[in-house]
């Protein structure tokens, strides 16, 4: 995989043509003497939707813990708007306060309910304003969480595998949510996942995290809303297992009792 290490847009081109969301320049992080982060590059564009695979334990969470401020221990520099917010896999909503105080929670000055209110709705979560964490499904405190990220009115939000603890059907769901917040918003968003189709169905541009580096880094020139069925789905979805060093699966031999029909009527 390190043969095709195509770095993040320069930091000089991104200056000369639109404002970044993120500039990050020689980052490093050393954990026990051992650099997870080593001189990684990266831009995000304003209002560019970014995702960022990588293989388990290859520093995707840890860059993306320096971008929230929440770890300062590095080298390089990080460059990210004041305005951001995160949704990280685990919703962190606190069981002791209801779900519209838990979206206002550590706002500055006094925020009314109906800034909770709306975010809620937003989220599709409006018949949930006064209900106690623990009685949400999976997917609504994720929505809860997400709500939370978004009275921030966010320029960048951070995005942690948020469905990854989802089930199949309501993970589709958080995901065309997401995607279309994303649309009407405007925000730059970057994404942390293991689900390649996840990816591809939701990213301008997804990036492959390996070594400490951004490795590659593919455009996803799909118009939207995208289909999985598509055949330029199919290949970027391969390309892209590629370059994560993961052999797309072949299709499974017809049945022999199909061979013999289709033979049969040849
Ligand atoms: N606080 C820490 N102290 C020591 N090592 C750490 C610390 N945080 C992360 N690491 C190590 O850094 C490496 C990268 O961890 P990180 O959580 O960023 O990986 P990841 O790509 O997000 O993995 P996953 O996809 O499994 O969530 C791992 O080897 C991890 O053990």
């Amino acid at each position: 995989m390190a043969t095709d290490v195509h770095r993040a847009v320069s930091p000089d081109r991104a200056g000369q043509e639109e404002p970044a969301a993120v500039r990050v320049q020689g980052l490093s992080r050393t954990f026990d003497g051992r650099r997870v982060v080593d001189g990684l590059e990266l831009t995000v564009r304003s209002g560019e939707f970014v995702a960022l695979l990588g293989r388990s334990g290859c520093g995707k969470s840890t860059l993306l813990k320096i971008l929230t401020g929440l770890d300062r221990e590095i080298e390089g520099a990080v460059l990210v708007p004041r305005r951001k917010a995160t949704a990280f896999q685990a919703p962190r909503l606190m069981p002791w306060k209801k779900v519209w105080r838990n979206v206002l929670l550590g706002l500055p000055g006094k925020p009314e309910r109906a800034v909770a209110e709306r975010a809620l709705a937003e989220v599709g979560l409006d018949h949930r304003v006064d209900a106690w964490p623990k009685t949400l499904s999976g997917g609504e405190a994720q929505r809860a969480s997400l709500a939370r990220a978004l009275v921030r009115e966010p320029d960048l939000l951070l995005l942690d595998e948020p469905f990854g603890a989802l089930d199949a059907l309501t993970r589709i769901k958080a995901q065309r949510l997401v995607g279309e917040l994303w649309q009407q918003r405007g925000c730059a968003v970057l994404l942390v996942t293991h689900d390649v189709e996840e990816a591809v169905l939701l990213a301008d541009r997804v990036l492959v995290m390996d070594d400490g580096v951004i490795a590659h880094e593919t455009e996803i020139d799909l118009p939207r809303p995208r289909d999985i069925a598509d055949p330029g789905f199919a290949e970027l979805r391969t390309h892209l297992l590629d370059h994560l060093g993961v052999e797309a699966p072949t299709p499974a031999p017809a049945p022999a009792h199909a061979h013999a029909s289709a033979s049969a009527s040849a």
